[in-house]
């Protein structure tokens, strides 16, 4: 066989990545040490490359086009202990870019999603969502992504391993019910955080008839066409992916569906803007009563721009205040992380905002929040989460991270989750003083003297960041191992903390 179309192949995926990056090929030969008409072969397919100047390129643009077996884990060294400055965007939120994901699946037509988080999660779904036989591209020189379904999904192909790495395969309910009187899927993952039920998807899903039975390694669907929903459908937790599949399956329903103790939160938002744009009318978007008119079928070519991520946001303050550092942090959905600044400002924080702009969706309010380095104290009470409105169970582990440079102790309540309070003790391997009371509360007792040091990520996404930003406030150099559940929910999160002149350097074992 030639080995033309591998050339091809590979050089197509050095100018995607060489785009991302925003490098002119005369700016990527520059860093070769090779001429400009040289990355135009490469790109064009049309030159034969050495495995040095494929590793060089990969180096360059921080992407690994070929790998000769398994790749590796990668991991993070930090040389730590320095000051943050400058200012730094907020991306959109993978929470709201898993739910598109699965939404898009309701519309025949093309869906196009604008500047959409490129995250290992979204990865993982683009790879379940190829399976199947749907159309995926990144559109050139963009983070846009365009979609566009098959006749037919052929679901007895779906990628198994890639599906068991997300939870989001459990949102493919709601979407798919309405076509597919039969189907299986694989059992849900995503963040090791305890028992994670998928119950209230299966019982509020039972009033569109879906009868989900939980076999070996999978959910076997069925659907009664003949049930449909009568009356409200009363979710028993204010959970947001359950609210999401619900949406879902009432957007192709052809009548009302009500939804009580829905959640209100960011994603939940995101999509019923989304679905608004698919001609599904709702009323109560950010409330817990939704009201939903669907519509048999649904086939428009759409655009939709997800808004800005707020646990990316609370990351980004919790990065300045761990570093005593003024930074600016652009584009912070404002209304999604007011109470978690509220409760920063019981401990001390100061910072700026600007006036307030819109986001792309032209919904979501925005703000650039300017922090100002100074001392911290403990809060008066224990910080815990709520459901929106109230401070994001998501955000809670990086309280535990201010709370350690705080003055007194910091008492963290989840009562969310089983096991991420624990994963915060793994602070205790850089010098915090970290007591784990029962599984879902600690103590932090601040301020620290932060000792470096080499730690495994902990299989939690939030947990495992709050390492990272603890390790860039600790002098010396830490390393942090086998970081891909950061790279799940974070774009780029090493090279744009650098921006702000951390020094964060990825590597792999050879
Ligand atoms: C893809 C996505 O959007 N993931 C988010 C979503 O996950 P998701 O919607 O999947 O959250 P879960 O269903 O795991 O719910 C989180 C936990 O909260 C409990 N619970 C939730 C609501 C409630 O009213 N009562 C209650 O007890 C659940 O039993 C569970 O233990 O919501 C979680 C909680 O905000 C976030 O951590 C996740 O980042
Ligand atoms: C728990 C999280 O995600 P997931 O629901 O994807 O595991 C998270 O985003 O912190």
């Amino acid at each position: 066989m030639s080995h033309q179309p591998y050339l091809t192949r590979i050089g197509g995926l050095i100018r995607d990545a060489r785009r991302h990056k925003g490098l002119t090929q005369a700016e990527l030969a520059q860093l070769l040490g090779t001429s400009q008409s040289a990355v135009t072969r490469i790109e064009a397919g049309k030159q034969n490359m050495s495995l040095d100047m494929l590793a060089r390129i990969g180096d360059a643009l921080d992407s690994e086009f070929v790998s000769v077996g398994y790749p590796g884990p990668q991991h993070l060294r930090i040389v730590g202990g320095r000051k943050l400055s400058g200012s730094i965007d907020v991306k959109t939120s993978k929470n709201a870019a898993v739910a598109l994901l699965c939404a898009s699946l309701l519309n025949r037509g093309r869906t196009t999603l604008r500047n959409l988080a490129r995250i290992e999660e979204v990865n993982r779904i683009l790879e379940v969502l190829a399976s199947i036989g749907v159309r995926t591209r990144w559109l050139p020189d963009s983070n846009d992504l365009e979609i566009v379904p098959p006749e037919r999904l052929d679901l007895d192909a779906i990628d198994v391993d890639a599906a068991r790495r997300t939870r989001t395969v459990i949102m493919f309910l709601g979407p798919l019910l309405h076509e597919h009187p039969s189907f299986k899927l694989p059992y849900a993952g995503g963040c090791d955080l305890g028992t994670r039920t998928v119950e209230p998807h299966l019982a509020a899903l039972k009033s569109f008839g879906l009868h989900v039975l939980a076999t070996h390694g999978a959910y076997e669907a069925t659907r009664d066409p003949a049930v449909q929903p009568t009356r409200a459908i009363v979710l028993t937790e204010r959970g947001d992916t359950v609210t999401e599949n619900v949406l879902m399956a009432a957007a192709r329903h052809p009548g009302t569906t009500i939804i009580r103790n829905a959640s209100p939160n960011y994603m939940v938002q995101d999509l019923c803007f989304f679905l608004e744009k698919l001609g599904v009318r709702i009323e109560g978007i950010g409330t817990t009563t939704l009201t939903v008119n669907g519509l048999a079928e649904i086939d428009r070519d759409v655009e939709y721009s997800p808004s800005e991520d707020p646990i990316e946001a609370m990351s980004l303050i919790a990065a300045a205040l761990v570093t005593d550092s003024e930074i600016t942090i652009e584009r912070v959905p404002i209304e999604f992380i007011e109470i978690e600044l509220a409760t920063l400002e019981g401990m001390g924080m100061k910072y700026r905002i600007s006036d307030e702009y819109t986001s792309a969706n032209g919904r979501t309010r925005l703000v650039d929040l300017t922090t100002i380095a100074g001392p911290l104290h403990a809060p008066t009470d224990k910080i815990h989460p709520m459901p929106f409105p109230g401070l994001n169970i998501d955000n809670l582990p990086f309280f535990a991270l201010v709370g350690a440079v705080a003055e007194g102790s910091t008492m963290i309540h989840d009562w969310v989750y089983e096991n991420r309070a624990i994963y915060l003790t793994e602070l205790t391997k850089l010098g915090a003083r970290v007591q784990l009371l029962d599984p879902h509360r600690v103590i932090v007792e601040g301020p620290t003297r932060w000792r470096a040091a080499e730690v495994g990520c902990p299989p939690a996404l939030r947990p495992a960041v709050v390492i990272l930003l603890a390790m860039l406030a600790t002098p010396g150099t830490s390393v942090l191992r086998n970081v891909y559940v950061i790279n799940r929910g974070y774009e780029d999160l090493a090279e744009r903390l650098n921006a702000l002149g951390a020094t964060v350097e990825v590597f792999r074992d050879i």
